[in-house]
C-alpha cells in the first residue's frame, strides 16, 4: 500500500479485448495524463529477437513466463520512490521488442493495465486499487479479431488459432481466477458511467489525502 508521500498505484486486469485500454484512457482523460505514469503490461512482453519469426509466433503470449513482470516491478517501484523509467516498446506484428524505449516521469498515480497483472503475485501486492474488466468472451473474441486484423498484421486463421490453442485456455486458467483479488469488477468497461465515476471519486479522494 501506498503511504501519504508515495503515488498511488492502480491495475486495470481483465480479458484481451475487454476494454482494459477503453477504461485507462477514461481515467487519463479525467484524472489528467500530467498526473498519471502508464504502464501497460504488453510493453513488457519478453525480447525475442533471438529466435526466428516462425518461432516467436508459435509462443504462448498468454501464459505469465511470457512476460518480463520482474522487470516491470522494478519499475513500479523506481517510480513510487519519483524516479523515472525507461519502458521497452513492443511490436505486436512481429512478436518482440524494438530497440526504443519511452521514458515515464514519477506522477502520483501509477496506472497500470494487463491481463495477467492479478495473476503475478509479486505485481498485485503493489496495487492499492485493482480493477477487473469483465466482459463476455464471445464479444471479447470479436473485438481480437477486428483488433489484430486491422492493427496487428493477423489474419483470421492466425486469430482463430491462437485463440484456440493459447489465448483461451490461458484465459481460463490464469485471468478469470485473478478475478478474486479484485476491489471492483466492471461490466461494461469505460463506457460504465456509475463504475467510473466511482472509480475516479476513489481516486481523487486517494490524491487529495497526497497534497
Ligand atoms: N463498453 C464497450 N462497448 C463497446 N466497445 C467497447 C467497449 N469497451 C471497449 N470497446 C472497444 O473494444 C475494443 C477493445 O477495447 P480495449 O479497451 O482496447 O480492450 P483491451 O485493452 O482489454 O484489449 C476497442 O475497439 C474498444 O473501442
Ligand atoms: O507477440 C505477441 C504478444 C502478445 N500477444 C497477445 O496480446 C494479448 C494481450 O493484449 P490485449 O491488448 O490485452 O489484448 C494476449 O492475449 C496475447 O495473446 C500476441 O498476440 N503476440
Amino acid at each position: 500500500m501506498s503511504d501519504n508521500s508515495s503515488p498511488i498505484v492502480i491495475g486495470i486486469a481483465g480479458g484481451t479485448g475487454s476494454g482494459k485500454t477503453t477504461v485507462a484512457n477514461v481515467i487519463l482523460n479525467r484524472v489528467g495524463k500530467q498526473r498519471i505514469a502508464y504502464l501497460p503490461h504488453d510493453a513488457y512482453y519478453r525480447d525475442l529477437h533471438d529466435l526466428p519469426y516462425e518461432q516467436r509466433a508459435a509462443i504462448n503470449f498468454d501464459h505469465p513466463n511470457s512476460l518480463e513482470s520482474e522487470l516491470m516491478t522494478a519499475h513500479i517501484l523506481r517510480l513510487k520512490q519519483w524516479e523515472a523509467v525507461d519502458i521497452p516498446v513492443y511490436d505486436f506484428s512481429i512478436h518482440t521488442r524494438t530497440e526504443k524505449t519511452i521514458r515515464v516521469e514519477p506522477r502520483p498515480v501509477i496506472l497500470v493495465e494487463g491481463i495477467l497483472i492479478f495473476a503475478e503475485p509479486e505485481l498485485r501486492k503493489l496495487f492499492d486499487v485493482k480493477i477487473f474488466v469483465d466482459t463476455d468472451a464471445d464479444i471479447r473474441f470479436i473485438r481480437r479479431l477486428e483488433r489484430d486484423i486491422t492493427e496487428r498484421g493477423r489474419t483470421t486463421d492466425m486469430v482463430v488459432n491462437q485463440y484456440m490453442a493459447t489465448v483461451r485456455p490461458m484465459h481460463l486458467e490464469f485471468v478469470e481466477p485473478s478475478k478474486r483479488y479484485a476491489h471492483v469488477i466492471i461490466p461494461e468497461g469505460g463506457l460504465n458511467e456509475v463504475a467510473m465515476d466511482m472509480i475516479i471519486a476513489r481516486i481523487e479522494a486517494l490524491l487529495q489525502k497526497m497534497d
